[in-house]
């Protein structure tokens, strides 16, 4: 089979990347490009694009009127298809395969081509995900649309976590309503755990069945996974990617009564949904206007930090709450996880926006657990910003020390990955 030129779209919560690759069937892909705007929670959005690895825009300043998601791809596909310097796509019709992230895929255990039925099915998932599977959807339709000679996949955040056991995935419910409405834990971030798991096995020298790790996820969104022999084992998210840590402008975990304490018909759908989404009040104001905007006004977790490790800051008391709340949630659940892992947990890898470029937050979780044997290393940790896929920012020890780990995550290249062996997608 030729070569083909593939795009992989990650449309987060806060952001659209899209890298461009080079791929031969069961062959790692070859990225020749990679476009992202990011920010579109904490307006003005920015673009970033680099080419062959050198950055040709670093971070421009785009419409503030950008309405989400799909008008940051719309941009994106034009800022690649009008680039002259970009020969591997002169039009649309060079463009062979397009996988996308789609964060909830219900049962689907691997990569599915779209066809009108997969799209129904996906459809039917977007309250499950209201921050992310109707904005994907989007996408697929304006990929159908402009780019009609290619093939669409989509790849699914949830997959990766189809091995946690059953007494893990239960909630402690009705079964038979739990059965009929597919109500359990299914966790997100998966694609990006996958290619953490890889990663940190090849770093570290062991086999994927031989690896146990606990990962944090920690991005506009945020999560945590127990990974034990390489499969997913636990994960901090849920039925929907609200459980769990806090993120930009979700609330994680509270009481769920809480909610009807808070604001009175929150039971009825909120004027702000739409055909393909259904949201209650409740939902909207645990999804959207919650977490860390919520908190301190702001969902840029840069700001966040900076304030509160300026004591003469105006908003040093918030921003240093903020902080700490985010800090006691992440080690409780990796509290819990080292437990359920017995002990035996080879690395604690930080990921995501947050993750890779937050030292304070990884030197103020390490120092937390210190009392489970992880230990931050000042100098690697530093802040200055990661340069290699897999970084080690604690101190190495005896064999029985846990390592500490930064892992530049790759979501569209883990996607990639995966179409270039499905023969099915060419
Ligand atoms: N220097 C920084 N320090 C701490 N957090 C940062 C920094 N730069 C960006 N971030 C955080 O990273 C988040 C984006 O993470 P990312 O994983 O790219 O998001 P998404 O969930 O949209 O995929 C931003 O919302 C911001 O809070
Ligand atoms: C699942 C999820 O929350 O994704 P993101 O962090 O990209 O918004
Ligand atoms: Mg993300």
């Amino acid at each position: 089979m030729k070569k083909k030129i593939l795009l992989s779209v990650n449309a987060g919560s806060s952001s659209v990347k899209v890298s461009v690759y080079y791929v031969e069937f069961g062959q790692a892909p070859v990225q020749i490009a990679e476009a992202q705007i990011s920010g579109l929670t904490s307006p003005p959005p920015t673009l970033k694009y680099v080419r062959d690895g050198k950055t040709v825009i670093k971070a421009k300043e785009v419409d503030d009127g950008m309405e989400g998601q799909r008008d940051a791809f719309s941009l994106l596909l034009e800022t690649l298809i009008n680039d002259e310097d970009l020969p591997q796509i002169k039009s649309k019709e060079d463009v062979g395969i397009v996988c996308h992230r789609i964060v909830h895929g219900g049962d689907y255990s691997k990569p599915q081509l779209i066809s009108s039925e997969t799209y129904q099915h996906l459809e039917a998932l977007n309250d499950l995900a209201p921050l992310h599977n109707a904005n994907s959807l989007e996408i697929v339709q304006l990929c159908i649309r402009a780019l009609p000679t290619a093939n669409n996949v989509a790849c699914f955040d949830s997959q990766f976590h189809s091995t946690i056991p059953e007494h893990i995935r239960t909630y402690p419910i009705n079964r038979d309503i739990a059965r009929s409405n597919k109500l359990r834990k299914y966790g997100f971030h998966g694609i990006s755990y996958a290619f953490i798991t890889r990663s940190v096995g090849e770093f570290l020298g062991k086999k994927p069945e031989e690896l146990n790790i606990i990962a944090l996820h920690l991005g506009s969104g945020a999560s945590a996974c127990a990974i034990k022999g390489g499969k997913s084992w636990d994960t901090s998210m849920g039925l929907t990617p609200l459980a769990g840590l806090p993120g930009a402008t979700r609330s994680g975990s509270v009481d769920p009564s809480l909610v009807f304490h808070y604001a009175s018909d929150v039971g009825k759908l909120s004027p702000a949904s739409t055909k393909d989404l259904h949201i209650s009040r409740a939902e909207e104001i645990l999804n959207k206007e919650s977490g860390w905007k919520a908190l301190t006004g702001t969902t840029d977790f840069g700001k966040i930090t900076s304030a509160a490790f300026s004591p003469n800051d105006p908003d040093h008391d918030v921003m240093k709450l903020a902080f700490d709340l985010f800090v006691d949630r992440i080690c409780g659940f990796v509290g819990s996880y080292y437990v359920s892992l017995r002990g035996k947990v080879d690395a604690l890898v930080f990921a995501g926006g947050i993750g890779e470029k937050s030292p304070q937050l990884r030197a103020a979780v390490v120092d937390q657990i210190s009392c489970l044997g992880f230990e931050i290393d000042e100098e690697a940790n530093g802040d200055n910003q990661i340069k290699n896929v897999v970084e080690e920012v604690g101190k190495k020890g005896g064999l029985d020390k846990p390592r500490v780990l930064v892992v530049q995550t790759d979501e569209q290249f883990e996607m990639a990955r995966a179409c270039a062996e499905e023969a099915e997608f060419w």
